[in-house]
């Protein structure tokens, strides 16, 4: 043992280094390396094909990496994985329900398996994850007749059958209506509440903006940004747009109060770094400049997405 301790880290639900597969001559997953701090919601950011779905099969041990490791709370996978996985609840591709079964029947099915659960319990579990997801009302329909909607809302609903440490969405939205995007939003706030890690990957910004606490950003297999995304979003050149019709007093009158403006083709740009958005239209209305509309300008967040989304 060394004589001085190194800092403890931050407990990582999920952890991966050097994490790579290849399918044939595709490079789907490059060099990643991924931080999940415990009790987070990660959003996993990434146009089509950007290698998320396969980052999570790995991480669930659904499939193989060409090269790299995985830990889940600290126990390496795959070996760790009887003793870690029942902790984690999943939605992934393709779940494999059976289409002449009910959706109870499916779930009571799924239940069985959990090793988590004692078969008394398994009653409750199952009505209760059908009523979270909004599927009480269709329970005793079959697999077969449910919508797209419904099917992911089933996935959702497995995934949710016992209190799991760490519950993996891939992107749970797809085929969702805008009630039951919201129900997914609910329920990943309720499990965030309860102190649940969560990943969940999306294709859409707004989705990660509303419903998560940390981010990383895939492109072309490769993670290009990731953290807290109250950093990632405030990281590039923070400014305010104003929209006026008169320029020169309002660069004049936030000059006055050492506040630095310039005129752009968008609108007066107004540098946030020292001052706020309050501050910089309570100025603007001391000084009678008619102020019409104000934004804040895309963050290096929205640039960076906005850039690879554009690119593909
Ligand atoms: N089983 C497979 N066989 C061959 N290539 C695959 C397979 N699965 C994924 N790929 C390829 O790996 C790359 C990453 O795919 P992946 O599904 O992980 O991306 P994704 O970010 O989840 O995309 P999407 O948002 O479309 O689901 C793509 O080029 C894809 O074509």
């Amino acid at each position: 043992m060394g004589v001085a301790e190194a800092a403890p880290t931050p407990s990582l639900a999920a952890r991966t280094r050097g994490l790579r597969k290849l399918y044939r001559t595709t490079v789907a997953v490059d060099h990643v390396d991924l931080d999940v701090p415990e009790g987070a919601v990660l959003g996993m950011l990434g146009p089509n094909g950007s290698g998320k779905t396969t980052t999570i099969r790995m991480l669930l041990g659904l499939t193989t990496p060409t090269a790299g490791e995985i830990e889940l709370f600290g126990a390496p996978m795959p070996d760790a994985a009887a003793s870690v996985l029942p902790q984690v609840g999943a939605l992934v591709e393709g779940p494999g329900f059976h289409p002449f079964l009910s959706g109870r029947e499916n779930l009571l099915r799924c239940a069985a398996a959990e090793p988590l659960l004692r078969s008394a319990e398994i009653p409750t579990a199952v009505d209760q994850a059908l009523e979270r997801v909004g599927l009480a009302a269709a329970a005793n329909r079959r697999y077969r007749g449910y919508s797209l909607g419904m099917k992911q809302r089933m996935g959702l609903a497995a995934a949710l059958l016992v209190p799991r440490r760490f519950v993996v969405l891939d992107e749970p939205t797809n085929g969702l209506d805008p009630a039951g995007t919201r129900e997914v939003r609910s329920v990943i706030a309720d499990l965030h509440a309860a102190g649940t890690t969560v990943l969940v990957s999306s294709h859409l910004l707004s989705e990660v903006e509303a419903t998560c606490t940390h981010v990383a950003v895939l492109h072309q297999g490769s993670v290009v940004a990731q953290g807290e995304l109250t950093d990632l979003l405030e990281s590039g050149n923070a400014g305010l747009l104003v929209s006026t019709p008169s320029v020169e007093s309002a660069v004049n009158a936030l000059r006055d109060n050492k506040i630095p403006a310039r005129a752009t083709p968008d609108g007066l740009l107004v540098d946030l770094t020292s001052t706020t958005a309050p501050e910089v239209v309570a100025t603007l209305v001391r000084a009678d400049v008619p102020v019409y509309e104000v934004h804040r300008q895309r963050t290096g967040l929205e640039d960076l997405f906005a850039q690879l989304t554009e690119a593909s």
